[in-house]
Order: structure tokens, then sequence, then C-alpha cells
């Protein structure tokens, strides 16, 4: 369908999905993806040996995880691993991150002054990279052929040297497990030349889902009453567990750690389960088990004097279907109490989503162990045979990786394939875009919350708002299987000042129906404009055009699929809701969006910076403490992500809502605790070591805001450290960015350009001359560090490993702007000081949060004792 070479109207099958590769896809921008070290390290006994010769680190020494480029590898080093089933094949796959640009100056001086550099963290063998999930029918075994050849995933992928030099490998060997390896095996070699090494099935179920339960987040969830809820499993709380893999036939294994299970029951087809031995040994009284409740709807159709076919397909099918789980739920249950064991884990691509299914079987456990025993599904329930199989090959180091270093994407395509192919897959971006267009003009029901509404025209805001009810997504969730890419960030750390990181929750307010509600419609009203903006950005052309209408509708649908299902990308706050936004802009190739504004805003606030100076530096230390504060609060203000502020830069310069915005600080602010901030700073005898900033937007709020706040610090002699994104999002000031503000604000104050240099941020020479540095102490550095993010709210979970270096010496953290300090991190706890400054720009998390009212201030300081 996607290449369609007949020329003919193409044909769009009912239940279309794609793969989405998005090969395109936001080459080599993932967040914090700097370190990257080759996969093809090969601790599997059972591999060929690699080629070393001529092997040389691509990137530079000093680069943790440096890539590691081996010519003369033949690259027979499989990244691909299958699971084939009596019904399904499952393919788990993995795809490098496109080589990463080189280091900056930045980054490098930084590095080193971090001493980031220990040696003891090279330990990784992971590299970044992006973990695909994708499954066939096993009846259409060639699709799943064609798909691995046109990848050629057995050869590393199409960006493998080897693949690239022409060169043939002789001897691929592919770990695969599930009855299909045994029986396909043949096929495999004379198809695509590789040997498939077979794997336990029970060994590959067990590894898959342990390593599922302990590297993703909000894997696990419990289905009550149509109600999804994620399940924090606790890792040293997770064994014994019951394992139910229901796919085409059914395993019910007791585990009690890694490696160490044992199958307990169940072999046999769905059908047999049911006149299987459900009571096995035990009393039936005891129990309480009715054989009435199952057989029941059946019951009817001896007594009911009726054909078959006078019954209806779909009455038959639920029953049918509710019996099975309901024998499911019981058996299971059965085993669990024969085990004493509390949790049961249900993988297979039988329930494949139901809600109907998991409702059931959660019935059934819950009724039959009297609220005992918990019936828990998971996310990637399929696929726990296929990973296992990945885990496997024992060279990605996976077993390695934690909770922290995954992030989980939703390209468009990916989170609703799982893996139904039809036609071949997309190639391109390009591809993609021709893929949604298609449908959008044909306003076809597909099963991905892909495009719709109606056909878009010119880019320039020319489609519809998405609709909230989705008539027109069919909501299937048996396509929509929720799964996403999983991308490999081995440099994302967990913020080691975080108090407590097992409590810690990034977002303040729940992201219930409401709220959902409420943000649908504020992304979607504000969808045109920022379209406009990315296809300015763009240079306006006919492609930008078209990729800012692609992103419109995928964005779009992406609203639409959650509100249909709020938990379908597993766990969702509105931190990740912004992200996915920033996400998907990516995805379509739009890499910053704001950057004119960005540069204006920043030129014609360093304009007026010397002035703003000389101000502060004729008051006393109070009071300059007093305007240095306000002077962040006020330029918060210029935020594209709220419609109130855009609404208002349209009525005067830069500069005159900067001082306007002064001009209306009162205090005491809605939270106000400036006081007790400004006793901490005056203390002589206790001055603070290193200050942590993060920083918000471009502009007057970084220029006139954060940077002399940052310079007072510097004045007393204490080290800053200035955190900004690796990534854009909206007018977010970046880390790349940040360096040159800095060198130009430099030529201006003394302070800043000594401790530019002592940061290594600007070399003497591109300092300039004008600074005032008579009285100016010994100089600390002020550096410059990426917070591993791409999105206005910041998730201390998961940060760059820059920023967790950084944090080692700091006893003050200051979080600014409504996304990191409002919208997540308002509760957070830390290790040491903290300082949240923000203006609240948005009427209704003003009244939610604080009982107030747009443009109150915050400034809440929570010292650690
Ligand atoms: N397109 C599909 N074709 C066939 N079965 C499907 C499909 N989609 C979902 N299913 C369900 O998934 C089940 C198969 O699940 P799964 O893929 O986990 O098992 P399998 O690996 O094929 O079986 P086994 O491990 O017993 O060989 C089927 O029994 C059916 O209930
Ligand atoms: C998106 C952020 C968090 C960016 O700071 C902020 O602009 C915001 O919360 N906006 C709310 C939407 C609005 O008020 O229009
Ligand atoms: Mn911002």
């Amino acid at each position: 369908m996607a290449a369609n070479n007949s020329g003919s109207e193409p044909r769009i099958p009912e239940d279309v999905t794609l793969e989405d590769e998005a090969e395109a896809e936001a080459k080599g921008k993932a967040p914090a993806a700097s370190s990257s070290a080759t996969t093809t390290m090969n601790r599997s006994g059972s591999r060929p040996q690699l080629d070393l010769s001529g092997a040389a680190i691509h990137g530079t020494l000093e680069d943790r995880n440096p890539t590691i480029l081996l010519p003369n590898q033949s690259d027979d080093i499989s990244h691909l691993a299958l699971d084939i089933g009596g019904s399904l094949i499952k393919l788990v796959y993995f795809s490098r991150h496109a080589d990463q640009p080189t280091e900056d100056k930045r980054k490098l001086s930084t590095k080193r002054r971090l001493e980031i550099f220990t040696g003891a963290r090279r330990s990784y063998p992971v590299l970044g990279g992006r973990l695909h999930f994708v499954k066939f029918e096993t009846g259409k075994l060639n699709e799943c052929l064609d798909f691995i050849s046109s990848k050629q995933l057995h050869r590393g992928g199409v960006d493998s040297p080897s693949w690239r030099s022409g060169a043939q490998p002789d001897n691929i060997v592919i770990k695969a497990t599930g009855g299909g390896a045994f029986k396909y095996a043949d096929l495999f070699k004379e198809r695509l030349g590789v040997s498939l090494e077979k794997e336990d099935e029970m060994d590959c179920l067990v590894a898959g889902a342990n390593f599922l339960l302990k590297a993703i987040r909000h894997e696990a969830f419990t289905h009550m009453d149509g109600q999804k809820e994620y399940v924090q499993i606790d890792q040293n709380d997770l064994f014994p567990y019951l394992l139910v893999n229901v796919g085409s036939g059914v395993s019910i294994i007791k585990v009690d750690g890694h490696g160490k299970f044992q199958r307990v029951s169940g072999d046999n087809s769905t059908i047999d389960m049911l006149v299987g031995d459900i009571y096995g040994g035990l009393d039936y009284s005891k129990i309480g088990l009715s054989a009435s409740t199952i057989a029941s709807s059946f019951g009817k159709t001896i007594s009911d004097n009726k054909e078959l076919s006078d019954y209806r397909p779909e009455d038959i099918s639920l029953s049918l279907l509710r019996m099975i789980s309901y024998n499911i739920g019981q058996i299971s249950y059965l085993n669990a109490l024969r085990y004493g064991l509390k949790r049961i884990f249900f993988g297979g691509f039988f329930i494949r989503g139901h809600a109907y299914t998991m409702d059931t079987i959660s019935f059934a456990v819950h009724f039959w162990s009297k609220g005992e025993a918990k019936a828990m599904f998971l996310r990637h329930e399929g696929f726990l045979g296929a990973l296992g199989a990945f885990m496997s090959y024992e060279k990605h180091g996976l077993d390695d990786l934690s909770a922290h270093h995954l992030v989980e994407r939703f390209p468009m395509g990916a989170p609703y394939v799982g893996g139904k192919i039809h036609g071949p897959p997309l190639g391109d971006l390009n591809e993609k875009i021709s893929w949604m267009e298609k449908f959008v003009q044909k306003g076809t029901q597909i099963t991905a919350p892909v495009p719709m509404g109606a056909p878009a025209t010119t880019g320039m805001g020319g489609f519809e708002r998405p609709t909230s009810k989705g008539d027109i997504l069919r909501s299937d969730a048996s396509a929509a299987l929720n799964v996403g890419v999983l991308h490999l960030v081995p440099s994302l750390d967990v913020f080691p000042l975080l108090e407590d990181p097992k409590t810690y929750e990034p977002n303040t307010i729940d992201l219930d129906h409401d709220e959902f509600k409420y943000w649908f419609t504020i992304l979607s009203d504000h969808l045109p404009d920022l379209v406009e903006k990315a296809v300015a950005s763009e240079g306006g052309t006919d492609d930008a055009k078209r990729r800012g209408d692609a992103f419109a509708h995928a964005f779009s649908a992406h609203l639409a699929r959650l509100t249909e299902e709020p938990a379908a990308y597993g766990k969702f706050g509105l931190a990740n809701l912004l992200e996915l936004r920033e996400e998907c802009l990516r995805e379509f190739q739009f890499f910053d969006a704001y950057v004119s504004i960005k540069q204006r805003e920043n030129e014609a606030s360093l304009a007026v910076l010397p002035d703003l100076l000389m101000e502060l530096d004729s008051m006393d230390e109070e009071d300059r403490l007093l305007a240095l504060i306000e002077g962040v609060l006020a330029a918060n203000i210029f935020d594209w992500g709220s419609k109130a502020c855009v609404d208002l830069y349209n009525q005067g310069t830069i500069i005159e809502i900067y001082r306007m915005s002064r001009k209306k600080m009162q205090r005491p602010w809605r939270i106000d605790d400036f006081d007790t901030f400004k006793s901490r700073m005056l203390k002589k005898d206790q001055p603070y070591k290193r200050a942590l900033i993060s920083v918000d937007n471009a502009g007057a709020d970084v220029v006139l805001g954060m940077l002399p706040l940052a310079r007072e610090f510097l004045r007393r002699g204490v080290e800053v450290v200035l955190v900004a994104n690796s990534l854009p999002a909206l007018n977010d000031i970046t880390a790349n960015e940040l360096p040159e503000i800095v060198a130009e604000a430099a030529k201006h104050c003394g302070i800043l350009r000594k401790a530019a240099e002592a940061g290594g941020l600007i070399v003497d020479a591109m300092a300039g001359i004008q600074g005032d540095t008579k009285d100016e102490p010994a100089s600390v550095p002020l550096m410059v560090v990426e917070n591993g993010c791409g999105s206005p709210c910041i998730d201390f979970r998961q940060v760059s490993s820059e920023l967790a270096a950084a944090a080692k010496d700091a006893d003050l953290l200051i979080l600014e702007g409504m996304g990191r300090s409002l919208h997540t991190n308002l509760n957070a706890r830390f290790k040491c000081d903290a300082l949240k400054l923000a203006m609240v720009k948005n009427q209704r998390l003003a009244e939610k949060l604080f009982n107030g009212n747009i443009y109150d201030c915050i400034c809440k300081f929570e010292p650690v004792s």
C-alpha cells in the first residue's frame, strides 16, 4: 500500500497499520544520546569471534562511551530475535542511533571540569539505540521474511558496514524461540541464509518478563471494571510470582528469580483447557467453584431447542471468550494458591489489550482468591518470548539497563503496529507522510489513531481540530498494542539529589479525565499556531508545509487516542504529553520551531542587559537580591507555551512587556519564601558551594532574569552550573545555545567573563574588553550542562549523566519556570536546598494549585534542614 507502483488507487486494507521505522525520525537527536558505544561487543560464547583489526574509536577518547567502529568485523552479529509461535511471529530488533554529532567545546570542557571521566563508568557494553517490537501472523511467514529482508535486520540493518560494503557474511545466526524456530529453520536458511539458534521457550518467557518488570517503569497494570491501573513493582519484592502466558497454548510458570523457575501447569490449547485439570485434586466445594458460572450460557443452547445457526456468532464468541477467560483465571488462581503466590502476571497475545478479557480474568482471580491474589497484565504482553530470546545474546548488556536508561517513544505507527505489516515497511519520512495523506483523503477508519478529519491543504492550519470522541477512529485495542519504540539511552541517570527516587513523582497534577480534557483543548487550540511557526522555521517550503500537516494530524491522532484511552501509552502525565508534542515535531523533522523567536528575543534582551547590570550594581546587597528574584519572576512571562502570554506579546515590545511585568511585581507573592532565602544567602559563614540553576526560556527570561542571578552567585564565590535543555521545546533555551549568550553577556561584565573562562565556556580571546574587572573576587567557574530533556518539564529520574555529575557537589538547586517547577517538581524533595521560581501563566493552574490567579508569582524555598 505505501509504495504503490501500479498507478491505480491504492487499496487500503481495513486493518492496515504501518511499520514505523521513522528512520528519518530525529536522527541522532535523542536526548543525551551522545554516549554511544557499539553493540558489536560480543560476550556470548555461542557467537563467532569479533574481528578487531582496524578498530578505531570514533569520537573522543574522553567520551565515556565512545563509538567503536570495527571496519573489518563481518557484521554477522544480529540485532534481531524471533519468537515463532503457533499463531504469531514476534520480532524484537535493535537499531542503532545514527552517528552522533561531534562533541562541542562546551561539552568537553564541562566534562573535564566535572571530572566525568573516572574510567569506572566505561563498563556499559550497551549503546544508544532503539528496540522495536513487531508481529506477524505465522500463517503469513513470507511477510515476516520480506520485512526482515527489506530492512536487512539479519545483517544488522541497512546501515551496517557489511550491508553498505556489500559483503556477504556467511554464517549469520539469529536467536529464536517458540515451536516455529524448529519448524521453519530450513526456510530461514533458504530464504535469508541465516541459522536459527534455538532458545528454550520457558527460559525466554521468564527472561522477557523479568526484564520488563525490572526495566520498564509502567509495565504491569491491574484491570478492573474497565480501568487500567499501573503498578510500581518493587525489585526487592518481585519474586516469587506466577507467570501465565496465554498464546495458542497456555504456559503457567512459577518464577522464583532470574533464571529460576518451574513450569507448574498448563500446556494444552485454550480449548482443551476447559476440560483440563481445573480442579486438579482440589476439593470442589472448598474453593466454592460453581461449574454453572461458566456452563450456564452454553447450557441454554442445549435447552433452547435451537440450531447453532440460530445464535448470533458474536454471542457465541462472547460466551466462549468469557468461558476461556474465566478458566484461565481459575487455573491461574489455583496454581497461585498451590504455591502461595500473591501475584499473577498474564502475558501472551490472547489477551492483546482486550478490556473484556482482562476484566474477566481479573474478576475470576479476585473472586476465587477473595481478593488475596492479584491479576496483573503486561503492556508488552505478547513479546515476552521474543524479548527473552533477544536477551540471550548477552551482548547488548541489556541486563545492565535500569528503568532510567529507557525512554519509550510513540512515533506514528509504532504503538499501533506491534506488527501487522501490510505492504512494504515505510522506508522514510516521505513514505510515512504519503501513507498518512492517503488516509486523510479517504477519511478511512484505521486501527491507528493516525490521521483523521478533513483533508489538509496548505500546511497553515488547514486541518480540523481533532474530535475528542472516537467516531472517526476505530477503537480497537486489538490493533492498538500500545507498545512504542524503546530508546535505550545508557547515558541517562537518576538525579542523585532526589531525596527519594522511589517515591518521586514528577507530575504535580494527575492527568485524569477532566485534566486531560482541558489539555486536549489547550493543545488542540495551540496547534495551528505551532504548525505555522514550525513551517516557517523550515523556510516555509512546500515540503515543510506538507510535514507541518502531517505533524498536525499525527499529534491530533495521539490526542484522540489518549482521549479514548488515557492509559494507552502507559502512565501518562502532563510532562509526557508535552514531551510527546515535541517528539512529534522532531518526528516530522521540525527541530526548532521557535528558533527565530528565540534569536530575536535574545538580541533584544542582550541589548539592555548592560543597563540592567549597572542598575543592579548600584544597589545594596539586600535590595539587589530582591531585585534579582523579582527580575527572574518578571522575565518568566516570556513563555510561548502560554496562550495568555502570547496574546500579551502583541501589545508591546519585549522590553516594554518586561518593564510592565516588573512593575506589577507585588509582594507578598502567592508563595513568598524570599525572606528565608535572603537570610540563608546572607549567612556569611555558610556560603553555598555550588548552585545548579535550571533555566527555562530564551530571551529576557534567561538574559535579564537568570544570568544576573547566576552572576550574583558567582560574585559571592559560588560555583554556578547552568542547566538547560538538551533539545528544543517551545521557546526554551538549550544547552547548546547558552554558551553563545553567556559569551555575549560577558562582553559587558567582568564577573561573567572570568567565570565563563574559568568554566571553559569561553576562551580569553573571545571575551570582550568592556567589562569592569577591578573588584572582582578570585573567579569561580560558570558552567553549562544539558539536562537530558527535550520537553518543557523535567523528570528527575532520567537526566543526563552530565547533570548527575554536576549535582555531586551542589548544595543549592534552583528550578525556574512553570514546566519544571510547577507542572513538575512542585512537590519534589531534594537532598540539597531548593528554590523554585515561576510565574503562573495559566488561570486554571493558578486556581488549582494555589487558589490564586494568572500572573501570580511563586518563590518557594525549601532548605534541607
Ligand atoms: N492476528 C492474529 N492471528 C492469530 N491470533 C491472534 C491474532 N491476534 C491476536 N491473536 C491471539 O493471540 C494468540 C496467540 O498468542 P501468542 O502469539 O502469544 O501465542 P503463540 O506464540 O502464537 O502461541 P504458542 O506460544 O502457544 O505457540 C491467539 O491464540 C489469538 O488468541
Ligand atoms: C507549556 C508550558 C509548561 C511551557 O512553559 C506553559 O506554557 C504552560 O503550562 N502553558 C499552559 C497552556 C496555556 O496556558 O496556554
Ligand atoms: Mn519554557
